[in-house]
């Protein structure tokens, strides 16, 4: 449970700042153990602007550095270098302040087994000190789908309702940021749905949501922008409409009426073609050459072409383009 508030801080939503940015980073930094001898640089002085009112994901692989960006601004760990702002205050001039902005989501699911929903929230609004008459405990359990079990013990509860509930504890002091690490980890595909929803519904009542993910799926899904964080630095930050723009590539799939010889021949190899569940696969930089210019290159060959269908690049294609 997070650590008691002694002091009010502001817990309704402040105006968003003026420059629209949620959180800015600037040159972050984080060395662990930089005193020994092996120091791991998990963050390499970082630049980052997340906007205010998006569904924001920090993409990148194990050990990246988005739990190391995440833990920096819930203050359980210490940033080596840089700046870092959150809602416009400066965690180091008001770390109190800038840890109420935002609401933090574990990826472990740790409830408190022996309370039920409403106390555990009743509880940590207390903790949060907001005042009995501006607690919105019904309100948040509804928008998390939990109000049917408000009275269960959370031992009663599945893994996705823990996990609600969880999304439920970092909202009570209604921070205008919420950041979910993980959120879907281990759920399966109805709950992930369900959770998606929640997402977005929280987004449209004017939150910002900052996810992590390994699911390239789910950032495709759910995200607005997507910043990709490679080896402790961040590789690209950008609407997630511009990044699939820029990936410049296309599969392009023909359906032959009679299999290519075999081996292919070396004009389609030099397409990057290839033969597969009976069909030509062929990978193009439409920036290149154009679909239509392929079809004519395979026509030419005497090969006649059934059915021809064009994919667009998903996230996957641009992750792997960028970190590779
Ligand atoms: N307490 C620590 N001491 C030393 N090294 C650490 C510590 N915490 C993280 N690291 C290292 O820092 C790097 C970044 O770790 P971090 O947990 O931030 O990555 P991540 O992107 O969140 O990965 P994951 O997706 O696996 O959670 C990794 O190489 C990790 O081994």
């Amino acid at each position: 449970m997070s650590s008691p508030i002694s002091s009010p801080v502001r817990t309704r939503f402040t105006a968003a700042p003026e420059n629209g940015m949620a959180i800015t980073a600037r040159g972050l930094a984080k060395t662990y153990g930089s005193t020994g001898n092996d120091p791991k640089e998990a963050l390499k002085g970082i630049d980052l602007d997340i906007p205010v009112g998006c569904v924001f994901g920090l993409l990148g692989a194990n050990g990246a550095g988005k739990s190391t960006f995440i833990n920096i601004m819930a203050g359980t760990v210490v940033k080596s270098a840089g700046r870092i702002s959150i809602w416009g205050t400066d965690i180091d001039d008001h770390p109190r302040q800038a840890r109420a902005n935002i609401g933090i989501v574990p990826q472990e699911l740790n409830v408190d087994a022996f309370f039920t929903p409403r106390e555990t929230l009743e509880l940590m609004s207390g903790l949060f000190g907001v005042p009995k008459s501006e607690r919105r405990v019904d309100e948040i359990l509804d928008m998390v789908s939990l109000t049917e079990q408000a009275d269960f013990y959370a031992r009663r509860l599945s893994g996705g309702m823990r996990r609600r509930l969880l999304v439920a504890k970092a909202m009570v002091h209604s921070p205008p940021i919420l950041v979910l690490d993980e959120p879907t980890a281990g759920v399966d595909v109805s709950l992930r749905q369900r959770l998606w929803d929640n997402i977005l519904t929280l987004r449209d009542s004017g939150v910002t949501v900052v996810l992590t993910t390994h699911y390239l799926e789910e950032a495709e899904a759910l995200c607005d922008h997507v910043a990709i964080i490679d080896k402790g630095n961040v590789i690209t930050s950008k609407p997630k409409h511009e990044l699939m723009q820029e990936a410049n590539v296309k599969d392009l799939h023909l359906t032959l009426t009679a299999p290519p010889p075999d081996p292919l021949p070396e004009a389609l190899i030099g397409l990057g073609a290839i033969w597969q569940d009976g069909t030509l696969k062929i990978q193009f930089n439409p920036r290149e050459i154009s679909a239509g210019a392929i079809i004519s290159k395979v026509t030419a060959l005497g090969l006649e072409i059934g059915d021809v269908s064009t994919q667009e690049p998903d996230l996957e294609d641009v992750f792997l383009a960028l970190t590779s």
